[in-house]
């Protein structure tokens, strides 16, 4: 069983207590600062990137690649007023309905 849970609840608090801190101490505050716009981009670089490793087999690379991503998300949601309780409850939701059923409840085809 994977601790991810507490892994990514020790970052996003990690986030959180960077707003506000020197950018020239803390790259977290550095993007914080340069706003949600740059948050968002380097998101899809990350989010790129390991695409790309897991497209082309590269598990090493994907490993670090998902954690830049989850990094720069918890950035990003963090940016937003946001955090993991906002996707947990999103996630919740959704839980035993089927993507299929989903994909036919709201559209006709
Ligand atoms: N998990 C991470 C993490 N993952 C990746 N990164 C940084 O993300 C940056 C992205 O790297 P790139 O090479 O893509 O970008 P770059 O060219 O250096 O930067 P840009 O000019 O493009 O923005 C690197 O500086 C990485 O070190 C992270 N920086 C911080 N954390 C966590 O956040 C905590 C607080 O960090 P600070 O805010 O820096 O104190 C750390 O203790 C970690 O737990």
């Amino acid at each position: 069983m994977s601790d991810i849970g507490a892994t990514l609840e020790r970052l996003m608090t990690t986030i959180e207590g960077r707003k506000g801190a020197d950018a020239g101490d803390s790259y977290t505050a550095s993007l914080l600062r340069k706003g949600p716009v740059r948050c968002a981009k380097k998101f899809g670089e990350e989010a790129v990137e390991a695409a790309l490793a897991g497209a082309l087999g590269q598990r090493e690379d994907l490993v670090a690649e998902t954690a830049d991503v989850l990094y720069h998300l918890a950035v990003l949601l963090a940016a937003n007023e946001l955090d993991w309780s906002d996707i947990s409850a999103a996630l919740t939701k959704r839980e035993g309905v089927s993507g299929h059923q989903e994909k036919a409840a709201r559209s006709p085809d």
